[in-house]
């Protein structure tokens, strides 16, 4: 093996002189276009100074400067992906490859490829490096040695797997060197996962297992639902997935066209590091909290997180009324509901401009109610749009040739005249006449412009008004408390996906069709009735939904398959496919073994066989002492890892622990705001922790008060999953019975601590 390795690296030696010789060349190319985007700039800054004074000059500077700008605007894309190729170069530099793969395809020659982040040319076109996403490279994550089978653009090939070797080459040198028969050899994964967690994750393409190739190369389904144990890799295989897409579908698809919505705003910076390291854009990205709030506006709408901890305090009514509205059945009552709206229920509003009524609501419902009954409501509003959009022409174009135009016409300035002539210009005009009434209606038209914004969003019909009387119809119990959230501009989180259904239903409005691909994380967080709606605005996307019962904060768990049938049937898929993720990889094998052992059907879960230490259960007799224990825990911890966690129950608890710790030790509370993990000790509620990772981390308090039984199970599971190499858990007295219960050998026990 020493000769092999002898000569495997004098191969990256060899593409690394390539890769620097194109980096060397592609520098130069960089550099001409940065001086000519310089140098136009320049130019165009001049010219946007001079001859503004003469109204001649200043249009034929102003088509100089058009054209001047879209020459920027190429160079400056030319350079933008001369740089990216320059990352993509600079990155190959350090890591050329990671894997090979020799094939002998049948009648022809052995052939050796070479696997990588990017593909890599010689200039006779020779393939010195695969992309990870080729075709081929399926081979090396997914077969054994021996016949083995690939997707290719033109159907299934087949080819023999000769040898598969993997690489763990740093800075251009081989460090690590392995043949393998196993999808992808545990040596390699070992020696990644050992290493402490960083700020931002890190892509896995070196070391993608199987299960997980499936997910990432699954271009069928227009439903893939994934249900993996905590820290078995969803989050990255999303990422690795979107960016397999990217590549697999490159002249049909770009990252604008692919969402995620992601369960909080320090998972969205966590994660935005994986795309651009594998050179491609990242999606966008968005929480349910967010996407609510735009389509709400004016309205609070209450977070995931308030939801959670308000859920605490529900009576039993409130409870059974809330669990309907998330629930399908309440999605189809609102649909039933819009669909025999009678024109006379149809709250319209008053279009007014400066207190003088536009449009009245009566006259509103008598244009829409003129238009023939069976037209789908949706037709009839987009009907009823358009005429009111002629109606305000008419006003408009009456309103331009009144005396109070001609006399502002009259008396305006240069500066205004020149800003009204717009792009046209003198010449653009047979009369004199013409241009006034261009310039009349140019008036006319700024001075209705808020009217003209309010039809074309809908704002002559109130959708909460609507939705306040659909709820008054088909839900009264809940009348009450909508009206008055409503007063003080508040709405629930329940209340959301029916409303903007009911709205999108009504007005037609709302669709995207532009998204190819939406994907949901943590989706056991998401209601039936907003997986719906999600369904509605996203009509063209195939969905990639992907969680963790177990990790449900607040509701019952579900068995993978029965929730695949329920959201098939729900979201009207055609290919549906469930793919489940068993093993973790997050955490050390102690570690993992205590999480599944919380769990009722934990035995499925596999861990990855990475050794630590074991958990411990720190047991204390009062509140100050666990202060204490909190804090020489904390400071240990903070020593010997890089990111420590204390994570919380709520947002309340974390407060208090801060404000007893911050004067003692470097920490900091992260709230729902936060977009940045600090380095050193953060302390945080569960709902903000979810989908994130620590080296280490801190459970407040575990004790038999705190998770008393299984409802608060998914809670400690969510909490405990979040370690990487160790977990403390204090309890102030008997630890909670969830763990208790457990094979004593899963844990360690600390009764008191010596305080220095
Ligand atoms: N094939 C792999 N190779 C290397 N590391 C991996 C692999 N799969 C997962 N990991 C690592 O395991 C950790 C957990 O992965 P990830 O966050 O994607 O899991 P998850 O299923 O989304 O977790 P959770 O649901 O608990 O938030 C990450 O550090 C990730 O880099």
């Amino acid at each position: 093996m020493e000769n092999e390795r002898k000569l495997e690296q004098k191969r990256v030696d060899q593409v690394i002189t390539e890769i620097q010789s194109q980096l060397k060349q592609t520098e130069k190319e960089y550099k001409k276009a940065h001086d000519e985007t310089s140098s136009v700039e320049k130019n165009y800054v001049q010219n946007a100074k001079v001859n503004t004074t003469e109204v001649d000059d200043r249009m034929e500077t102003n088509a100089e400067i058009q054209q001047q700008k879209q020459l920027v605007a190429k160079n400056i894309q030319t350079e933008q992906i001369l740089k990216e190729q320059l990352n993509t170069l600079g990155e190959l530099e350090k890591t050329p490859y990671f894997g090979r793969i020799d094939i002998q395809d049948p009648g022809d020659d052995r052939e050796t490829l070479y696997i990588g982040t990017a593909s890599l040319n010689d200039d006779q076109q020779n393939f010195l490096i695969y992309d990870w996403r080729a075709p081929i490279s399926s081979v090396y994550y997914n077969g054994t040695l021996g016949t083995v089978e690939y997707e290719t653009p033109a159907g299934l090939q087949q080819t023999d797997l000769l040898k598969k070797r993997q690489f763990k080459i740093n800075d251009g040198v081989i460090k690590n060197m392995f043949d393998t028969n196993e999808t992808v050899g545990d040596e390699i994964l070992q020696s990644v996962l050992d290493e402490h967690s960083d700020e931002y994750m890190k892509n896995i393409v070196a070391t993608i297992q199987k299960e997980q190739n499936d997910i990432i190369r699954n271009t069928k389904s227009d439903l893939l639902l994934v249900q993996g144990v905590a820290g078995s890799g969803k989050t990255s295989a999303i990422l690795q997935r979107i960016a397999f897409l990217l590549y697999h579908s490159r002249d049909t698809l770009n990252a604008d066209q692919i969402v995620l919505f992601s369960p909080n705003l320090l998972f969205s910076r966590y994660i935005s590091d994986v795309l651009p390291s594998l050179g491609e854009k990242n999606m966008r990205q968005v929480t349910l909290h967010e996407f609510f709030s735009r389509r709400l506006q004016g309205l609070n709408v209450e977070s995931l997180f308030e939801h959670y901890e308000s859920s605490d305090n529900l009576s039993r009514q409130q409870k059974k009324l809330s669990s309907y509205k998330k629930s399908p059945q309440f999605m189809q009552t609102v649909k039933k509901y819009a669909a025999h709206l009678p024109a006379a229920e149809i709250c319209f509003t008053d279009v007014t401009l400066n207190g003088e009524t536009i449009f009245s609501k009566d006259e509103i419902r008598k244009i829409y109610t003129s238009f023939p009954g069976n037209m789908t409501l949706a037709h009839r509003f987009n009907a009823l749009k358009k005429k009111l959009s002629k109606k305000l022409d008419s006003l408009v174009a009456k309103k331009a040739t009144s005396q109070e135009i001609q006399d502002m016409l009259e008396n305006l300035s240069g500066e205004q005249y020149h800003e009204l002539l717009g792009e046209q210009n003198k010449e653009s005009f047979i009369s004199y006449d013409e241009e006034q009434a261009y310039l009349g209606m140019k008036i006319a038209e700024k001075q209705y412009a808020v009217i003209y914004d309010a039809l074309f969003n809908d704002f002559f019909f109130d959708d909460y008004e609507q939705y306040g009387s659909f709820l008054k119809q088909k839900l009264p119990q809940s009348f009450e408390e909508y009206s008055q959230n409503l007063e003080y501009h508040r709405i629930t989180l329940d209340d959301c996906a029916p409303l903007l259904f009911l709205r999108d239903l009504l007005t037609d409005s709302g669709q995207n069709h532009s998204i190819a691909h939406l994907f949901i994380d943590e989706m056991q967080d998401y209601s039936l009735a907003q997986m719906i709606y999600l369904k509605h605005v996203f009509g063209a996307a195939k969905l990639t939904l992907l969680g963790d019962s177990e990790q449900a904060l607040y509701s019952e768990s579900k068995r993978p398959k029965e929730l695949l049938s329920e959201l098939s049937e729900t979201l009207q898929a055609r290919h549906s496919s469930l793919k489940l993720l068993n093993k973790s990889y997050r955490s050390t094998k102690q570690i993992t073994d205590f999480m599944k052992a919380l769990l009722p059907e934990g035995n499925s879960i596999q861990s990855f066989n990475r050794p630590g230490k074991r958990p411990l259960i720190c047991q204390v007799s009062d509140e100050e002492a666990s202060f204490r224990a909190l804090y020489q825990h904390l400071k240990k911890s903070a020593k010997e890892y890089s990111s420590v966690a204390l994570i919380t129950k709520n947002m309340t608890k974390s407060k208090q622990l801060y404000e007893k710790l911050h004067r003692k030790l470097p920490v900091t509370l992260l709230e729902e705001s936060d977009r940045t993990l600090p380095a050193g000790i953060a302390i945080l509620p569960i709902y903000l922790a979810k989908g994130l990772e620590f080296d280490s981390v801190i459970v407040n308090n575990v004790s038999a008060d705190e998770y008393p039984d299984t409802s608060k199970r998914g809670i400690l599971y969510t909490i405990c999953s979040r370690a990487m190499h160790e977990l403390v858990m204090i309890s102030i007295g008997q630890p909670s019975p969830l763990i208790t219960q457990l094979d004593p050998d899963l844990y360690g026990v600390e009764q008191t601590l010596t305080i220095k």
